[in-house]
């Protein structure tokens, strides 16, 4: 029994052996086979390259809008679009296509067109003495394309260059970062600035997902040379700003974001809102003005500082008005509890709570100088106040207000400056601006006032009318001031009568 149970053991590893033997042979047989198949077409390919530089010379590189189905489109075919839309870029094109420009939902930018090369168009180029192609290409998007997905949505377009191999080093070394350079900067020439603000729909929205900030164009037109304020003043402030914005280095090397504060502070009309303007216009800005009692809660505000985007100024209006800074900072604890109502609806006790901004003071310090206020980089943070005495210490201190500006009455340079602004000639020898100038030194009135007065409001009016004008209500405040100093003397008199 033993004998024929080893015998049927021996048979069955003689079948195993000689399978594996026939496997092996036949998988080597076959990697010899894939080995010549790729020894024979890498020949073939090395031999079709140097035919195909002999018959076409001819190298290209393409450009594709959407690069790898990305979201956003490629910054590399926005410059190169941008460079062929240039006077040189488009001067040979016979068949141009216009389109809005940038964004297409504000009204700026669709007055805008932009001028490209139609599908199957093509340009030639000269670069140091070698000539390039261009030649814009576009493809439907194919049937199953997503809806909501903009790479898939539209057409597939992209430009091709091409050019001779012999220039193969100039083309893909100075050409192309000259084509980049020159997109770049027509793309920042055609730019429109935004206002943004928070006042919007935000978060998700009928399951769509809405920006936090929505925007206008910023076109606000006042700029340091038309803003009166001490000379001194005003160029220590553009100074200020010219650091500022050249200080990339300074502040990487220090180790500290690069922002800093403005606190804008004095009566109403004095012109705190317009230096905002000035400031943005100067450094070419953007603008996102900060609604502070429509923030709901940290958290919030939190999601609001992520979003916005670097070369900006973050102003927050009147912040005296916009939330009780007044009070000490909250513990940690009672600032989640606070969220934690908020998020909770079953303990908010009415509905006027709801509305109410949950947000702390210790929120905005750390939204202002916390770890979250390194994110992004080159942006202001402005605070205007008409009652600087009124905010906590914490929140005006240097690191959060780095430079605080008086923004106070017309004084006798104000005066000139708004005199020439308004009335577009040398008052100085005017007998009425002479008076108005004795006036202005017992009296205080607003740059807002005095700019008031000088305009003209009908074509008889002239220089002499608005003096009069302003030196009138120069008198009729003087009056005021002096019977309010009456009035007071008077109540002070009663007072120590009572007493
Ligand atoms: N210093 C100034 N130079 C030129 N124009 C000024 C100046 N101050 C105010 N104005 C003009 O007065 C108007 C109101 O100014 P602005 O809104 O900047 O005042 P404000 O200080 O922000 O006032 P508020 O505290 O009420 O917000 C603007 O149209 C502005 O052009
Ligand atoms: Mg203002």
């Amino acid at each position: 029994m033993n004998v024929f149970a080893g015998y049927s053991s021996l048979s069955q590893l003689w079948v195993v052996t000689s399978v594996v033997a026939v496997c092996w042979t036949m998988v080597w047989k076959n990697l010899e086979h894939i080995r010549l198949q790729q020894y024979f077409a890498r020949n073939f390919n090395r031999r079709a390259r140097r035919l195909a530089a002999i018959v076409d010379p001819f190298l290209s590189v393409t450009f594709e809008e959407y690069e790898g189905g990305r979201i956003k489109s490629s910054d590399a075919y926005k410059e190169v679009r941008s460079y062929l839309t240039t006077a040189s870029g488009v001067r040979g094109v016979r068949h141009l296509r216009a389109e809005t420009g940038g964004e297409r939902d504000n009204a700026a930018d669709r007055e805008k067109l932009v001028l490209s090369m139609v599908h199957g168009e093509e340009v030639a180029d000269a670069f140091h003495g070698a000539t390039v192609w261009w030649s814009a290409y576009s493809v439907a998007p194919p049937r199953d394309a997503i809806p909501w997905y903009p790479s898939s949505r539209s057409d597939r377009r992209s430009y091709k260059l091409e050019f001779h191999e012999s220039d193969r080093d100039l083309v893909l070394g100075s050409y192309l970062q000259h084509v980049r350079r020159q997109g770049r900067a027509v793309m920042v020439q055609n730019r429109q600035r935004r206002l943004y603000t928070n006042i919007s729909r935000s978060g998700y929205d009928d399951g769509w997902y809405q920006d936090v900030w929505t925007h206008v164009p910023f076109t606000h037109p006042k700029t340091f040379d038309k803003l009166a304020m001490d000379p001194a003043k005003k160029k220590e402030i553009i100074d200020d700003l010219n650091m500022f914005k050249n200080g990339k280095d300074y502040y990487n090397r220090i180790g500290k974001p690069w922002k800093r504060g403005y606190l804008l502070y004095g009566p109403p009309g004095t012109g705190k809102s317009t230096m905002v303007a000035a400031m943005a216009n100067y450094l070419d800005y953007d603008v996102y003005d900060l609604e502070l009692t429509s923030v709901k809660t940290n958290t919030d505000l939190r999601k609001l500082l992520i979003e916005t985007k670097s070369k900006s100024i973050m102003v927050f209006e009147d912040i005296d008005c916009s939330l009780d800074l007044t009070g000490k900072r909250k513990t940690k604890e009672e600032e989640e509890e606070e969220e934690d109502d908020e998020e909770d609806p079953r303990r908010r006790p009415n509905k006027q709570d709801t509305n109410k901004s949950k947000v702390t003071l210790s929120g905005l310090l750390n939204f202002i100088d916390g770890l979250w206020s390194a994110c992004g980089e080159e942006r202001l943070i402005v605070f205007t106040t008409n009652h600087v005495e009124k905010l906590d210490p914490a929140l005006i201190r240097t690191g959060r207000m780095d430079k605080k500006i008086d923004m106070s009455y017309c004084d006798l340079d104000s005066l000139s400056f708004l005199a020439k602004l308004h009335l577009d000639e040398d008052v100085q020898g005017h007998q009425l601006f002479g008076a108005a100038k004795a006036l202005l030194q017992e009296v205080d009135m607003v740059p807002v006032d005095v700019g008031e007065h000088l305009t003209r409001k009908t074509v008889d009016d002239d220089a002499g009318s608005c003096l009069a004008r302003l030196v009138t209500a120069l008198e009729k405040a003087k009056e005021e001031a002096a019977a309010k100093t009456t009035e007071a003397a008077k109540a002070e008199d009663d007072g120590k009568g009572d007493n």
